[in-house]
């Protein structure tokens, strides 16, 4: 079996993650003062439990005594039957109806408690899970777009998905291993009031199965960690999967693909099947104790002790109580141990978009410190554009020299595949800042500050559409625009996406399903577009945004632009001649140099 990560799908070192103290320190921080009310009530339906087996003791003793009262009885149920007397209650009958009534009472009780109990622990475990799901996607959101990009695609979905429901088990396990475990001391409790012995005895037994969950914790948290790395495997071969079934199906290859998704989930399978087995072992193991205990309680409770008939029920009462519970507790640790890794992942991740952002990301919720001046050129100046590798090394992926583009000026990208074109654009939008040298306009240089300011002022279409699940409307305005019926139609018409629009049944209302997969890349594209010519902005930047449109759609589109450009720079990153063909202006960019050729 396999046991690294392998170099298609390596993640962030989950070793340098998270502890289970980490993950107690986040759980008391999210429920601050709630975690007191959470630990009493636990705690006060355990004592309600173990009370509820304790009153089996004077039950049991007094149905055992029968009405000759010099027959063996504790303490407890001397006491008992001293107040019940003094209450009238004499006779062995009406002494059990007394009990009984106590103990009903109790059930009764006990069920108000339990059932708060669930409540409040789901809605702690659910809000917990919420919450580093949501922190997750705000530091995701609010991270650097270099920093974003350095993750694959699967690694992502791989956190948010699995391993935040990984750690939604992790909680439950958490949760009720606390439940079942209080439980179990309340059960302890009980075995002292019936004899310090048995308990001592029952406590040396706990103790054994302890040790035997603490060594196969160990292991089950090494095979949660390959787990990991089999889950970030199975994420990336299902994106490949999705991704390549076009290309599968027109080369035939569908037998390919689906070998290769088969491979990655058999090792997952693999992996559980091996954590089932170890966790089969420890439950057996400490059945076995168990089975030890209930014969130990047995034969000193009656040989050595001398219990009475009473005592020795109640006993077997709580080992065939605690048995399973502790069961339930040990193989609950031992799961919160396979399932820590996923949390110790999202840390790692975590960590690793903190680290970015303390070192110049994006400042969440910085309002824009004033505007770039629209009447003044666009310009980059000795710049360039540097990203870090996995090595650590940073790498130039674009520079220009000398850059002006006056307001009103429809600029063309062009070169070779992989020269540095999107990068360019992406540093125009504010997507990646200078490395070095100078993009401003006027006297309003971009960088970490006036990011916010700079990018209040670029709309950014790019080659791959995104349309969300709601009304052409609400994909239109997106994410914050406001504008009415006739603006909307008029930046559809400008994006050629007029009459997609017109066909729909609700029009502008008609909702987006499957993001918007029924229309063709084009469509996708045209209504993009519009959204993006909807946003005020003074840059409008197109990466490759008209790709999937033909040549005549393409060149009316970019005629419309050029003649409504009014104060706006456009820069056009392109393949076609349509784009150079209406162009002011052109640039070229070669093997990550980008000058003005026209
Ligand atoms: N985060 C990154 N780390 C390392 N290399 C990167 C990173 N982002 C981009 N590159 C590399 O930088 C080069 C320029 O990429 P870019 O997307 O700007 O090219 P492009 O000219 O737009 O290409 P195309 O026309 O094919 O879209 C490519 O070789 C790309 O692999």
């Amino acid at each position: 079996m396999r046991s690294d990560a392998g170099p298609h799908y390596a993640g962030p070192n989950d070793a340098d993650g998270a502890s289970f103290g980490d993950l107690l320190q986040a759980i008391r921080a999210y429920a601050a003062d709630g975690i007191f009310g959470t630990l009493s009530i636990i705690t006060l339906a355990a004592v309600l439990e173990s009370a509820g087996l304790v009153l089996l003791v004077p039950v049991a003793e007094t149905i055992f005594a029968g009405e000759g009262k010099g027959a063996a009885r504790s303490g407890l149920t001397m006491q008992i039957a001293a107040w019940m007397e003094a209450v009238g209650l004499n006779s062995v009958l009406q002494q059990l109806a007394g009990l009984g009534v106590i103990f009903i009472a109790l059930v009764a009780l006990r069920a108000v408690v339990l059932l708060r109990r669930d409540i409040v622990l789901m809605q702690m475990s659910q809000g917990f899970i919420d919450r580093v799901r949501l922190d997750f996607f705000s530091l995701l959101a609010h991270a650097d777009w270099p920093v974003i990009k350095r993750y694959r695609k699967a690694e992502l979905l791989n956190t948010m998905t699995t391993n935040v429901g990984r750690l939604g088990q992790a909680i439950r396990f958490l949760s009720s291993g606390i439940v079942v475990g209080v439980l179990g001391l309340a059960y302890l409790a009980s075995a002292f009031v019936v004899s310090v012995a048995l308990g001592l005895a029952l406590l040396g037994l706990i103790a054994i199965g302890g040790v035997f969950a603490a060594i196969w914790s160990r292991r089950s948290h090494r095979l949660g960690r390959q787990l990991n790395q089999a889950n970030r495997f199975v994420m990336h071969e299902t994106t490949t999967f999705l991704d390549g079934m076009k290309a599968a199906k027109a080369a035939r290859a569908e037998d390919e693909l689906s070998r290769r998704f088969a491979g990655s989930i058999a090792e997952a399978r693999l992996i559980s099947v091996q954590f089932v087995t170890q966790q089969g072992r420890l439950r057996n193991s400490i059945q076995f104790i168990a089975s030890v205990a209930a014969l130990l309680v047995l034969l000193l409770g009656y040989g050595v002790i001398g219990l009475n008939g009473g005592e020795l029920v109640v006993m077997a009462a709580i080992v065939m109580r605690l048995a399973p519970n502790l069961v339930t507790t040990l193989t609950g640790v031992q799961s919160l141990a396979h399932a820590m890794p996923a949390f110790e992942s999202i840390r790692a991740i975590e960590g690793e978009l903190r680290r970015a952002k303390a070192s110049g990301g994006i400042v969440p919720g910085r309002e824009p410190s004033g505007e770039p001046p629209a009447d003044q050129p666009l310009e980059a100046k000795a710049v360039s554009v540097e990203v870090n590798s996995l090595a650590g090394e940073n790498i130039t992926l674009v520079r220009a020299d000398d850059l002006l583009f006056a307001p009103g000026t429809l600029v063309h990208v062009g070169g070779p595949s992989g020269a540095g074109k999107s990068t360019l654009v992406e540093l125009f939008a504010g997507l990646h800042l200078p490395a070095q040298g100078m993009v401003s306009r006027g006297a309003y240089a971009l960088d970490a500050a006036s990011r916010p300011g700079w990018q209040a002022r670029v709309s950014f279409a790019p080659q791959e559409p995104f349309i969300f699940d709601g009304t052409v409307r609400e994909n239109l305005c997106w994410p914050n625009v406001e504008a009415d019926d006739q603006q909307l139609w008029a930046a559809l018409e400008t994006a050629g996406a007029g009459d997609i629009v017109a066909r729909l049944p609700a029009g502008l209302d008609e909702p987006m399903l499957d993001g918007g997969a029924r229309l063709s890349g084009g469509e996708r594209q045209r209504l993009c577009l519009a959204r993006a010519l909807l946003r005020p902005a003074d840059l409008l930047i197109l990466d490759e945004a008209t790709s999937a449109m033909d040549a005549e759609l393409e060149r009316s589109i970019i005629g419309r632009l050029r003649q409504d450009i009014g104060n706006r720079v456009v820069l056009m990153v392109s393949h076609s001649l349509n784009a150079v063909m209406h162009a002011d202006q052109r640039i070229e960019v070669t093997g990550g140099h980008a000058r003005v050729v026209g």
